[in-house]
């Protein structure tokens, strides 16, 4: 199963260390940094931006896992962590990366 036919579950436990990089495999460009996994992504221009935040905003609440957006004129960055983990990194946090690109290889224009 791929980590696009997964949905978050309430409470995800924090992965251990070595199942991390065959994660990361399946989410290329994004970066691990802390217990979080981060990925830029860019637009063509401020009103393309916002819509992407949208579609993100919307897929979080449907997942019930909600990343941290920095949004700027044509960029905007995702980083995904787990709170209920203590802040590491969950199985939650690859789903929602996973979902999140397909998302932006889907917006108009693409
Ligand atoms: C009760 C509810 O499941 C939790 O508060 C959800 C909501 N969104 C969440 N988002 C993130 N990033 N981590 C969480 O642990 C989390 N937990």
């Amino acid at each position: 199963m791929t980590l696009l036919d997964q949905h978050s579950v309430h409470g995800a436990p924090a992965l251990p260390a070595d199942a991390i990089p065959a994660l990361l495999a399946q989410v290329p460009g994004w970066q691990p940094v802390d217990g979080v996994i981060a990925r830029e992504f860019t637009f063509r221009d401020y009103r393309e931006t916002i819509a992407f935040v949208n579609a993100v905003a919307w897929l979080a609440e449907g997942e019930n896992h909600h990343p941290d957006l920095t949004v700027a004129y044509r960029r905007c960055t995702v980083a995904c962590t787990t709170h209920s983990a203590g802040g590491a990194l969950s199985l939650n946090d690859f789903i929602c990366a996973a979902k999140i690109d397909a998302l932006y290889a889907q917006r108009a224009g693409a």
